[in-house]
């Protein structure tokens, strides 16, 4: 982070405290809960079990448990409801409430919800991230952003017809590449392969963003490419932040699920015919994607995505799609990693 940045991160904590503070006060002289200690040990309860093993069965609890903190007036569950909003868990899919939520946390405190909302107003058409402070207040922020625009898909570029590999350029803000890249740095985990655990050949490191680690950029990045592919999001897999450091690399590999070895998951969950990458850092050397097998190497600049068929016409798995993240020579290579099934899991 740059020193500039770094005193715009100080400016917007310092604000936002002040405007807790003050909310804080205001609802101790209204009599009122305003996000009290119950409220505070409901939401971490709630995120406890979404982080937690029993997130896939107990995820209804958790969602009411965040809910109830929100609605008493939590900022940070406030926030975190602007995810379930996005998603539409445990209610209709609504992007405005979301954005409102984000505006209303962000005015309560949190940083979090600030932070995002900043995110999603540096509209890739207008790039320029607001200031709150000088008479604009996170409502006028959020005012600012358009979902319509913020959901629109660039056209893509036809690398291969068959097998078929799009490029779609610009289809993620430098800003929202960033707050990917802040927000998987710190979950960073060794790489595995379906089903077998770490992969020695896949020396790379990864963070998953499952059902806690969700926010509403991710959710962004999720939507657009749902609907560049004309998939339903249910289709989606847990997305994943990709690092590699100089030197480590993604060996040669097939995405598609082998239906010798993993009958059962694809009559269950669905075959994974679609991969769609976006490049989110572009200051590193090497590390391209490479398909040795149809003689093409690639590597988009900063929120460009690449879109690729796993199987064939006939929904057969495609050899020929082998591919591999090849190694940084100097720099770190981010990538932003969505496998997509040809349905919604069961
Ligand atoms: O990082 C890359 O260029 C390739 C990543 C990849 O193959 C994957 O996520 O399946
Ligand atoms: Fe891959």
């Amino acid at each position: 982070m740059s020193g500039k940045d770094k005193q715009r991160e100080e400016r917007l904590a310092a604000a936002l405290r002040e405007n807790l503070r003050r909310r804080k006060a205001q609802s101790r002289e209204l009599g009122q809960g305003g996000g009290g200690s119950d409220d505070e040990a409901r939401f971490r309860e709630g995120m406890a079990i979404l982080g937690g093993p029993a997130a896939a069965s107990d995820w209804q609890r958790a969602v009411d448990l965040i809910d109830a903190a929100a609605a008493a007036g939590n900022a940070e569950a406030i926030a975190r409801r602007a995810v379930f909003e996005c998603r539409g868990v445990g209610r209709q899919s609504d992007w405005e409430k979301a954005l409102d939520s984000l505006a209303l946390a962000a005015e309560g405190g949190s940083v979090w919800a600030a932070k995002q909302l900043r995110v999603l107003a540096d509209n890739r058409f207008e790039p320029q991230v607001p200031e709150t402070g000088e008479g604009r207040s996170w409502r006028d922020v959020r005012t600012g952003i358009s979902m319509a625009k913020c959901l629109s898909v660039p056209q893509p570029r036809s690398l291969s017809a068959d097998p078929l590999i799009l490029a779609v350029p610009a289809i993620a803000t430098a800003a929202e590449c960033q707050w990917l890249i802040a927000a998987a740095g710190p979950r960073l985990q060794a790489s595995e392969v379906y089903q077998h655990g770490v992969d020695p050949g896949r020396t790379n490191r990864f963070a998953p963003f499952s059902f806690a680690h969700q926010d509403v950029i991710s959710e962004v990045f999720r939507t657009r490419i749902a609907l560049a592919l004309g998939a339903p999001q249910q289709c989606l897999e847990v997305s994943q932040v990709l690092h590699y450091e100089v030197g480590q690399e993604f060996v040669l590999h097939c995405d598609f699920l082998d239906p010798q070895a993993l009958g059962e998951e694809i009559a269950r969950n669905g075959q994974r015919i679609v991969t769609v990458l976006v490049y989110l850092n572009e200051d590193f050397e090497g590390g391209a994607t490479s398909f040795p097998r149809l003689g093409l190497e690639h590597r988009g600049a900063t929120g460009d995505a690449l879109m690729f068929r796993n199987v064939d016409r006939s929904g057969q798995p495609d050899p020929r799609t082998q591919h591999a993240g090849r190694a940084p020579t100097s720099g770190q290579k981010w990538v932003f990693s969505q496998w997509v099934r040809n349905r919604a899991p069961s």
